[in-house]
């Protein structure tokens, strides 16, 4: 079959350009250094394409910087962070304890196993005065992150949830919308100011943003007199714990999870459960009314769900951490054991759902692997469930030792050279899974109703856009981040960097899925396709996979049903040419990873 469409030119922009004043720009590009030497036209279709979103960030940081990161010579966010916390522990350690101790939420909405709200709540109990929790929306913040709507919504849920449970033991849990997210900083200081409260808790998130506010935090609150702690939670073994034998940090995944199994075995306190917070002491309630009193958050309108899709996704994913402990207990006593045979196979329902739980902070990773361990008496390990938990760890250690894929920059930085597409009709019929290709169709569809995309059904529309369509891989992260629940940088990104061959311990480039072949392999009844593509339903056999070649076109077209955007045959060899032509000097390093 011939291929459907061209998609060698460039056409209109995805998303409108970004208005930055040409000083703001410069202060930008001093910011990150020197930039990217790329074609005019090519940085200006991505520019187009809304890969950068520069209203936020400069532009996209050269591959001589990206070498600096890797040869040590610029600190990297988390090594700026951990070294002004050791600089200033003296000084946090002697500052007075003050009227009140408080605890800030991010992404760890829970009470149980929360390791920076324990300790808060033992240095407020020290001193016997009022633990107070804040949790801040920063409209701006989620926009630049790409928060989609669904997982606003789910926080907000959350929180309500968290809130109750708090309130029980007289902690309150203050919350605000700060539009600016420059001045989240100080807003927080400034209430800490208005409680009388001397020290603040949070726990470390690893995305470079969020280490650099962090590390400003430490400072000014000091200037204030507010000692701030921040603390490894979000992830069962801390970054940079895990060497190779040369020193070096793993870039390959086997090596590495064999290095974090055995820092777990030998080290089981990193398991251990962090107390839940103590009850505040009786007048907490009184002093603090007008935090119980005020009302609780609403979405900001740029990440306003509908009523509807509201009521159906709050069915689908009941928020909270009671909801992500039963679940958890759900899935290990009724499918853990058979998880190995059967997690890639979508239309089995056998993993355990629970990423938005882990995302939002609502489960502890570390809790999860402790009775996952004790469930399976560590049958779980490789190939099972704790490998895979053991990836989220993986893609954050990622994060925080090359801290330029935060910055648009492939892992790989040297693909930074492959010719991509922008063709916004083939990338809006990607979204919206009109592609021709059943199971491509599938997993879209499903990822625009619930929020949520079983792994595989990701790896194959990941593979899709980047191969076969030959679209910018960073429009397909962007586009999943602002539709999933669960959406997680690093979880995210280092998919996306493995399915489009750009990323730490990728597929080789040269290994290109094909889609109808991985269609019969994986759904090979079609149970899956046919419930997210109705156009497909009475379609019998092993047409479902290929429906206008395999005798079933009259049908489906009456239905609607696209053909196929492009033949995978002829995409395959144009994305081995353009690789190969985009690898410069990074040709001997191909991957080789095999992922799930
Ligand atoms: C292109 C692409 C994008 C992805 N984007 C995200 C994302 O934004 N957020 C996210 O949480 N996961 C992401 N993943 C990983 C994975 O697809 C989901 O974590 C998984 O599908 C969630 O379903 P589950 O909870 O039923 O997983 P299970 O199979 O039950 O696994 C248990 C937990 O292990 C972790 N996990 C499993 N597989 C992976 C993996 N490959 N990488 C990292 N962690 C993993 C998750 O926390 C998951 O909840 C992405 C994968 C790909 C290929």
């Amino acid at each position: 079959m011939p291929p459907k469409r061209k998609v060698l030119r460039a056409t209109s922009p995805i998303r409108p350009l970004a208005s930055d004043s040409p000083r703001k720009r410069q202060r930008a590009i001093e910011h990150e250094g020197d930039t990217n030497r790329k074609s005019k036209g090519q940085s200006l279709q991505e520019e187009e394409a809304g890969i950068i979103q520069r209203e936020f960030y400069p532009p996209e940081m050269s591959n001589e910087r990206c070498e600096r990161y890797n040869n040590n010579e610029l600190p990297r966010p988390i090594e700026v962070l951990e070294k002004v916390l050791r600089e200033t522990r003296a000084q946090r350690d002697q500052t007075p304890i003050g009227d009140a101790v408080v605890h800030w939420f991010k992404r760890d909405l829970r009470q149980s196993d929360n390791r920076a709200l324990s300790q808060a709540s033992a240095k407020a109990r020290s001193k016997n005065v009022p633990l107070i929790c804040m949790f801040i929306i920063s409209p701006q913040d989620y926009q630049a992150h790409l928060t989609s709507p669904a997982r606003v919504d789910f926080e907000l849920r959350t929180l309500e949830v968290l809130r109750g449970d708090l309130g029980e033991k007289g902690i309150p849990l203050y919350t605000a919308t700060i539009e600016d997210r420059k001045v989240v900083v100080g807003h927080v200081l400034d209430k800490c100011r208005e409680w009388g409260a001397k020290h603040l808790y949070c726990n470390m998130e690893y995305e470079v943003d969020e280490l650099r506010r962090e590390a400003r935090l430490v400072r000014l609150g000091l200037e204030k007199g507010v000692a701030v702690e921040v603390v490894h939670d979000d992830v069962v073994v801390p970054p940079g714990a895990l060497k190779t034998g040369a020193g070096k940090q793993y870039s390959v995944y086997s090596p590495w999870f064999r290095a974090w199994e055995k820092y777990v075995h030998e080290r089981p306190h990193c398991l251990e459960e962090a107390a839940t917070p103590l009850p505040n002491p009786d007048y907490a309630r009184e002093r603090f009314q007008n935090i119980f009193d005020a009302a609780l958050l609403s979405a900001p309108p740029n990440k306003r769900l509908s009523d509807e899709k509201r009521k159906h996704l709050a069915h689908l994913w009941p928020a909270g951490e009671h909801e992500a402990q039963s679940r958890l207990t759900r899935f290990l006593e009724e499918k853990v054991h058979k998880y190995r045979e059967s997690r890639s196979v979508p239309a089995a329902n056998s993993t355990a759902m629970l990423s938005v739980h882990f995302s939002a902070g609502t489960l502890a990773a570390r809790r999860a692997l402790r009775l996952a361990l004790a469930n399976t008496s560590g049958q779980a390990s490789h190939g099972g469930w704790i490998a895979e938990l053991a990836w989220r760890d993986f893609y954050k250690h990622v994060l925080a030792h090359w801290p330029y894929v935060c910055m648009s920059k492939p892992f790989k930085y040297e693909y930074t050279d492959i010719k991509w597409e922008y063709d916004d009709d083939l990338f809006r019929k990607w979204c919206e899974g009109r592609t021709g290709y059943p199971i491509v169709d599938a997993g879209m569809r499903q990822l625009n109703s619930m929020g949520w995309m079983h792994n595989r059904l990701r790896m194959i529309t990941a593979s899709f856009l980047a191969k076969d369509l030959l679209l910018d891989w960073r429009l397909g992260e962007r586009y999943f981040m602002e539709h999933l629940i669960d959406g997680d940088f690093a979880s995210n990104n280092g998919g996306w960097g493995f399915s489009a061959s750009t990323g730490v311990d990728p597929q080789p480039y040269f290994r290109v899925f094909n889609p109808t072949l991985q269609s019969e392999k994986f759904d090979p009844e079609g149970t899956y396709i046919r419930k997210w593509v109705p156009e497909l339903e009475g379609v019998e056999g092993k047409a479902i996979h290929d429906p206008y070649a395999r005798g079933a076109g009259k049908v489906v077209e009456g239905r609607g049903y696209p053909r196929m955007v492009v033949e995978h045959k002829f995409a395959r060899g144009r994305a081995l040419e353009r690789y190969k032509g985009g690898l410069g000097r990074g040709t001997a390093n191909v991957g080789g990873g095999v992922h799930n």
